[in-house]
């Protein structure tokens, strides 16, 4: 029998006066899982989020946290860490005075130091929060999300501003936190994040949970795609294909790897360079262009 999920909302609904923002919303977060709330601007993710979050009422429906009410702030706070897309620091406070002022608030417990190292904030810990750059308050809002290990950890788009190294960084920190059994909600507008990471997605659209389920659930019933660029005069491709005029081609397929073998062996037979091709799955990105637009 599968335990309590750490996450149990349903029938969420949220109106803002006659904009109904939330509608009919149901998911579950399991113990150990990422899960990964994405959506079109405007679908709904943070007016959920914020009443998962307890810092907003719903109109009407159930959230449950840790089988609780997340408004009952004393008993779920605790358990909890909250990255959010803007956080307010005091600006005078340094990185390490933020840190602590968080910790304490949050009532776990854990070593400042231990938490600037995780968020690569080590080198900055007497600087005042106000003269740190973009990607260097995202990490000190990351400090405070993960201070004493939280059993579930929201990250609200963890990764903007971040420059590669720091997100790689952000992402294993984030890989030792599952490694301790944090529960992780992400949201992200890069979806290749979500691509790699989450282990389910809920894909918000309109006010609406619009699709739910892993990677491969959302993207099987969509084609792969393997493009690359022909020189004039070349033969007749062996597969149907998009050819535009400037040379570029577009497959799409439900099976790259044997119409990649027909497209390689018919480039070696005719000795045609497919330039610069790629193949690659169904991604993400796929499924959202194929939402119908507001
Ligand atoms: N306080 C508010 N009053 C009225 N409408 C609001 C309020 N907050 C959000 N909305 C509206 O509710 C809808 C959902 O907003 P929400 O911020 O939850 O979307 P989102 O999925 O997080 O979008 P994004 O990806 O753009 O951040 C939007 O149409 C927004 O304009």
């Amino acid at each position: 029998m599968s335990s309590t999920p750490v996450i149990d909302v349903e029938h969420l609904h949220l109106a803002y006066g006659d904009f109904h923002a939330v509608k009919d919303v149901s998911f579950r977060v399991a113990r150990g899982e990422l899960y990964a709330l994405l959506g079109t601007n405007g679908a709904g993710k943070t007016s959920t989020l914020e009443i998962v979050e307890g810092h907003r009422r719903a109109t009407s429906g159930t959230v449950r946290v840790f089988g609780r009410d997340p408004r009952d702030r004393a008993a779920v706070r605790p358990r909890m860490g909250v990255m959010l897309q803007e956080s307010g620091f005091s600006p005078d406070l340094t990185v390490a005075e933020s840190v602590r002022l968080f910790g304490e608030l949050s009532r776990r417990r854990d070593s400042v130091p231990r938490v600037l190292a995780v968020a690569g904030l080590t080198h900055k810990a007497g600087t005042r929060a106000a003269q740190l750059s973009g990607g260097e308050k995202r990490r000190l809002d990351f400090a405070t999300a993960v201070y004493g290990t939280p059993e579930l950890v929201f990250l609200d788009e963890p990764t903007t501003g971040l420059d590669i190294q720091s997100r790689d960084a952000l992402w294993d920190a984030v890989d030792r936190l599952r490694e301790d059994g944090s529960t992780v909600v992400l949201t992200t507008h890069y979806l290749e994040e979500a691509q790699q990471r989450a282990d389910r997605i809920g894909l918000m659209h309109r006010g609406t949970l619009h699709q739910e389920g892993t990677v491969h659930e959302l993207t099987r019933t969509l084609p792969a795609t393997i493009r690359f660029t022909l020189a004039d005069g070349a033969p007749e491709l062996p597969l149907p294909a998009v050819r535009r005029d400037d040379g570029r081609v577009l497959v799409e397929t439900f099976d790259l790897q044997a119409d990649l073998y027909t497209l390689l062996g018919w480039a070696h037979a005719h000795a045609t360079e497919l330039r610069g091709i790629e193949a690659g799955p169904t991604r993400l990105d796929d499924v959202f262009r194929a939402l119908d637009n507001p």
